[in-house]
């Protein structure tokens, strides 16, 4: 069986296969307390999905992976004649979990592309295919961090936003392993991190990440980043991406769009760091987008302590669109795209 490799990041882990099964280290409890979750069959894991146990586009693939593997075992062994009809009943409740992330969705159908494949018990093939998606993804985060911390001139502040770290991803992170790898080269003075209301990735798991990997760093309110913008405090906003349109439209955590556009105003660069896995070219344009809505309550609510006036009604949107005229580069794990087109992002994933 394929042992993940990590490195010194082995310290925090979303998703792990242990022994027959999948654990999540749930996410709605940190930073305070670090709890896992052992999950046994789909319907839980795409539970876990929608209730952001596990959240973050590529952590999400990785989890439905392992879910589906699963999945396969316990079909072909109560179903060994017709094991891949009620496998496909199966995925789609993972498929259902959350709209955006693609990488849900791609993950699902490279399994499920093998699973039609596959000759007689289906376990094996498809656990060692998810342990490979998971290290991929590893892999990919830290190539990525080399190219993206590539582009940082030395000794700047730097803006992030959501959670786009270990936590989000089979470990290092996209956005956040720029930001690691940066440091690393000494190219980062300072990071700033959004709170990323309403459900606080910002505060209470990218703050976490970053003072594990003692990187100085100042949380923000979502109103400030244009304000910092403004006073020179940052060259840089790097964000992550749950799905990137052909023409290289990005859909991100809500805030994202202001964010680009204040970035654009001051002169700010903005950087999309993504695996290829969130790249979509089944999705035309960012209009193609589905954005997920999510309770209303996560707005009117902190801790479960409403904070909204009594029959107070909330819109919560849990991603925007970015248009691909207002990022200046796309980091995937094949190479860089500076502005982003639809041209370029055909040719990037044809490479
Ligand atoms: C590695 S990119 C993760 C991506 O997912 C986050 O959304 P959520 O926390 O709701 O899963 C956010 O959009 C991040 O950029």
């Amino acid at each position: 069986m394929l042992k993940i490799i990590m490195s010194q990041h082995d310290s925090i882990r979303a998703v792990e296969w242990k022994d027959n099964h999948l654990v999540l280290l749930d996410q709605r409890k940190l930073p305070h307390n670090e709890q896992f979750v052992p999950l046994y069959s789909a319907e839980d894991t795409a539970d876990a999905i929608r209730n952001m146990v596990v959240r973050g586009a590529p952590a999400i693939g990785i989890a439905a992976a392992y879910a589906a593997a699963m999945a396969a075992r316990k079909c072909y062994k109560q179903y060994p004649q017709d094991w891949r009809k009620r496998l496909s009943a199966e995925i789609d409740v993972l498929q259902n979990s959350r709209p955006t992330a693609v990488n849900l969705m791609w993950a699902l159908k490279r399994m499920c592309d093998l699973a039609d494949t596959v000759d007689g018990d289906p376990e094996e093939p498809l656990l060692a295919l998810a342990q490979q998606i998971h290290q991929d993804d590893i892999n990919a985060n830290y190539r990525m961090g080399e190219l993206g911390s590539a582009l940082i001139q030395p000794s700047h502040g730097v803006l992030t936003h959501c959670n786009t770290g270990s936590l989000a991803t089979g470990g290092y992170g996209t956005a956040l392993g720029v930001i690691r790898s940066a440091y690393s080269s000494g190219k980062i003075e300072h990071v700033y991190a959004d709170e990323t209301r309403p459900w606080w990735q910002g505060s209470r798991l990218t703050a976490w990440e970053l003072v594990k990997d003692k990187i100085p760093a100042h949380l923000l309110c979502d109103g400030a980043a244009a304000h910092l913008m403004k006073l020179g405090k940052v060259s840089w906003v790097i964000v992550g991406s749950d799905r990137i349109a052909a023409n290289g439209d990005v859909a991100n955590k809500i805030g994202t769009y202001s964010l680009a556009v204040n970035a654009r105003y001051h002169g700010v660069k903005f950087m999309v760091v993504a695996p290829t896995s969130t790249i979509d070219l089944a999705t035309l344009s960012g209009n193609d987008i589905p954005i997920e809505e999510r309770s209303q309550d996560e707005v009117l609510n902190v801790n479960n302590q409403r904070i909204a006036a009594q029959y107070t009604q909330a819109w919560n949107p849990a991603f925007d669109v970015t248009p691909a005229a207002l990022v200046d580069a796309l980091v995937t794990e094949k190479g860089v795209i500076e502005n982003p087109t639809a041209e370029k992002i055909a040719s990037l994933m044809a490479s």
